[in-house]
């Protein structure tokens, strides 16, 4: 049985907070202990498995949108074989777009792109160099862009299998490469453990121990940060306490770790704030809730920002973001789309800007 305290820190700040301007600058934001970094993964995590091919400017128009929302980090593609992933397969040319043309934005954007195995960064690296660019900022001094990568593993060997087509020792031994090469080219690198909260073939006899191992040797092989994923959404508040504590018992820093909730059965905020409370302040979400995953029947998509947002700026934290407008870009993507904005706060924010009544 597992105690799980009331969030009475957050209730109290959200008593104290007051509706405050949008930061401007990630990095000054990024010293408060209130301040959330999102991590918008709309444009891949979210767009990966539509079945109807999307075309490139629809996907630079999102990313471009997006980027002048205050979000600092925006998954932007995966370059992975389009066998696997075809909806990914303009992923080089959406890096090159973004090399010529960074998007306007207040604030620093890293632009984020997933690589399976070594060929995937080979891939990003040869668009970075025949573009003469590097890893590093560029932009003037108001919008500056980097580019940085992502790996992933698996807590199962049956997801990992499925997904990766390895089994979990493989694909930590596939991830060494990718680390020493991109610590090479100055890149940033990401971590993602999938299914740390349960899995579509092992259901949630999923070990904590074992995201914490696959966790700790991602961060000691030399990755930036891990992104701990509830790929099924399957997560419970106590069970992610229970989770955060096997992290944290692996002697695994707070600020070394994001949280990635898909929303399956309604429960990632929830379990948002059992990581707050927990001390993480790096949580992952999609506009409009996009998304789904193929080897996850059922599965929905990552949390969707505009609630994350709502939710947080409710608790008197700060993300920098701009609800109205994400709330926008969620309702014009599915549109886009042909599919259910699956965002209440966007839904409400979107009608409130348009004048409708509140429901009585
Ligand atoms: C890892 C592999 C490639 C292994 O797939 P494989 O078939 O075992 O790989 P392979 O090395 O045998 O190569 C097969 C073919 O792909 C080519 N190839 C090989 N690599 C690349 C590359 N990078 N880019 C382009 N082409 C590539 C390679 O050259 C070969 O071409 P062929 O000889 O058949 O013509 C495959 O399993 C794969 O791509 N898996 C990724 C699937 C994926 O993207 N899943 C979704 C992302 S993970 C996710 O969404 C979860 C996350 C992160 O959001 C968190 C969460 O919620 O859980």
């Amino acid at each position: 049985m597992h105690q799980l305290r009331l969030p009475l820190q957050l209730l109290r700040s959200a008593r104290a907070a007051r509706p405050r301007p949008a930061r401007r600058f990630a990095t000054e934001a990024r010293l408060t202990t209130d301040h959330v970094r999102i991590v918008e993964v709309g444009p891949r995590d979210g767009l990966q498995n539509e079945k109807k091919s999307i075309s490139l400017e629809t996907k630079l128009e999102l990313i471009e949108r997006l980027s002048k929302t205050g979000v600092t980090t925006i998954e932007a593609g995966s370059f992975v074989p389009a066998k696997w992933v075809p909806q990914m397969a303009s992923t080089s040319e959406i890096l090159q777009h973004l090399i010529k043309t960074p998007p306007q934005s207040h604030n620093q954007i890293a632009y984020n792109y997933l690589v399976p195995n070594i060929r995937g960064l080979e891939n990003l690296i040869k668009v970075l160099e025949a573009e003469g660019a590097t890893a590093g900022s560029r932009g003037d001094s108001k919008s500056t862009t980097t580019t940085e990568v992502s790996l992933f593993a698996a807590a199962t060997e049956s997801f990992s299998k499925a997904n990766t087509n390895c089994s979990i020792s493989e694909s930590i031994e596939r991830a060494r490469p990718i680390v020493t090469l991109a610590k090479e080219k100055d890149i940033r690198v990401r971590g993602y453990v999938s299914v740390a909260l349960g899995c579509p073939y092992e259901g949630t006899d999923v070990s904590p121990s074992k995201v914490a191992e696959i966790t700790a040797t991602l961060l000691e092989m030399g990755a930036d940060e891990v992104s701990v994923a509830d790929t099924t959404g399957m997560g419970t508040a106590p069970r992610t306490l229970e989770l955060l504590r096997a992290l944290a018992a692996a002697g695994i820093a707070n600020s070394d770790l994001a949280l990635h909730f898909h929303d399956t059965y309604g429960q990632a905020l929830v379990n948002t704030v059992v990581g707050l409370e927990h001390g993480i302040r790096i949580f992952d979400s999609s506009v409009g809730g996009l998304g789904g995953c193929p080897y996850s029947k059922g599965a929905t998509g990552n949390v969707a920002t505009e609630d994350l947002v709502h939710t947080l700026h409710g608790l008197g934290m700060h993300t920098g973001i701009d609800l109205e407008e994400m709330s926008r870009i969620g309702a014009w993507i599915s549109g886009e789309l042909g599919r259910a904005n699956d965002s209440r706060a966007g839904k409400a924010t979107v009608a409130r800007l348009a004048g409708e009544k509140p429901c009585s």
